[in-house]
């Protein structure tokens, strides 16, 4: 290694400060050595491109003045724009943000689209603030991003506690700023704004797809599989949804508001409705109530987690008696709870590949914008069908090869496609 890199790290980069960025450094170490002559780059996808943090001043529906912080973070362009969802929550770090979009990096370039990663964030908990004042914090924090992000620069998405609404406000917002209608500026939109058929559904869909794939490897039907579901949001609703339509049993879900748990299976069409009605899984119909640490022992085929970063850890890994897990979410494991899974011989289908299907029909989202020509939503399904078999086959033949896990492949394929880029891209404007 060079002497440049033995450089102090700016304290935001320092694997001592823990938090998802951490676990995203340590992924990146493991993979190193299987990087040949381009683990000479390494260093490049342990530093963000770029790191944008506002204030994001706003009048409260009572008079008063809020200030939010708020965060737009490019982790690696070399292979195309920045791509990556908005999350609005509570407990959103600068650490996690710049996880999350070194995490959309890898994502982008193990299902190979031709974008690099990005993600922001809002330190707020939506739910405390009225549709107006949500609006007019989205806009204030588009218009503060807004000279970074662009249809060619970096393009927003929904994430957690974001959705097509929202997308709606920042695609407004820029375009006002720019002077012209600029839909291309975010993916995620209502239909009518030129968002995409079948996006709304997609990350549960990929989820779906690939889980499936995974069960056929590992002998398991689907019909009858039983299945544990984290987070029963757009990517853990949709996911269980079809799965349950596919003939399996979903037989334990949890949220923040509780677990539910039926060993025959619960309904997952009235459970949807009950979560619409109530906000959230507890009490729902035909279910028993289980505490939170329970839903990790349950014995079960398959294990979706789709809430938020670091569920599965060292205290609760071991307790786990899934066949396969299906990472909805991002991050959900962390490195020594992939260490233990993997000794008990437990099959991890990686976030990087499992949640893909989002970013896959945002892909055709901004492509169907730039042609104007919009396709239904069976070709979409059918084309994000057809990209996840290919990147799930790639990402086996990587992992056979190599002899490693899933993830690790990923991280394989993934790292040496951006690394590529970055090399014949050369350095010097
Ligand atoms: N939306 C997308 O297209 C994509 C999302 N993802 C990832 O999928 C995950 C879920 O996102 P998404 O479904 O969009 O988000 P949503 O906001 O739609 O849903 C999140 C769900 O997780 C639950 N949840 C949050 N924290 C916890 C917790 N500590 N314990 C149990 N449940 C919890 C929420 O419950 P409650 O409402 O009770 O808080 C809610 O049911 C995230 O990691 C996201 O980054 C990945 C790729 C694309
Ligand atoms: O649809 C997108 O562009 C990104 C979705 C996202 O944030 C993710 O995959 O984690």
């Amino acid at each position: 290694m060079s002497q440049h890199n033995t450089h102090a790290l700016p304290s935001y980069l320092d694997p001592g400060h823990l938090g998802p960025w951490g676990i995203y450094l340590e992924q990146v170490d493991r993979v190193t050595p299987y990087l040949g002559r381009q683990a000479k780059w390494v260093e490049t996808l342990k530093r963000p491109k770029r790191v944008l943090i506002v204030d994001i001043p706003v009048e409260l529906d009572d008079g008063t003045i809020a200030h939010f912080e708020g965060y737009r973070v490019q982790h690696n362009v070399s292979r195309g724009p920045g791509k990556g969802g908005v999350r609005y929550h509570q407990d959103v770090t600068l650490s996690e943000v710049m996880a999350l979009a070194a995490w959309m990096s890898v994502k982008a370039a193990a299902v190979n689209l031709p974008f690099g990663g990005a993600k922001g964030g809002i330190r707020i908990d939506p739910r405390n603030y009225s549709r107006a004042e949500l609006e007019r914090i989205t806009r204030r924090y588009t218009s503060e991003i807004g000279s970074i992000i662009g249809p060619h620069k970096d393009i927003p998405a929904p994430d957690v506690n974001t959705n097509a609404q929202t997308m709606a406000w920042m695609m407004d917002t820029y375009s006002m700023n720019q002077g012209a209608t600029t839909t291309g500026v975010v993916t995620g939109k209502p239909i009518a704004l030129g968002g995409s058929l079948g996006r709304v559904e997609a990350t549960g869909r990929g989820v779906f797809v690939v889980g499936t794939a995974a069960a056929e490897q590992n002998g398991i039907p689907v019909e009858g599989a039983r299945i544990c579901v984290q987070g029963f949001g757009n990517v853990g609703g949709t996911a269980a949804r079809l799965f349950y339509e596919a003939g399996a049993k979903i037989v334990a879900v949890q949220d923040h508001t509780g677990t539910v748990h039926n060993a025959s299976g619960l309904d997952v069409l009235r459970l949807l409705k009950h979560v619409e009605e109530t906000g959230g899984v507890a009490g729902a119909p035909d279910s028993e109530p289980l505490n939170a640490d329970e839903f990790w022992g349950l014995d079960t085929d398959i294990l979706i987690p789709a809430a938020l970063e670091g569920q599965i850890h060292e205290g609760n890994a071991d307790r786990i008696r899934a066949r396969i897990i299906v990472e909805g979410a991002n991050g959900p494991t962390t490195p020594e709870a992939d260490d233990i899974l993997n000794d008990k011989g437990i099959f991890i289908v990686p976030d990087v590949l499992a949640n893909a299907g989002g970013v896959t029909v945002s892909y055709f989202e901004w492509v169907q914008d730039f042609s104007s020509f919009f396709w239904t939503e069976d070709e979409i399904n059918a084309r994000l069908e057809r990209m996840m078999h290919t990147a799930y086959s790639s990402v086996a033949g990587v992992a056979a090869q190599h002899k490693v896990s899933l993830r690790t492949a990923a991280f394989i394929a993934a790292c040496s496609r951006i690394l590529e880029a970055r090399e014949v891209r050369g350095l010097y404007p």
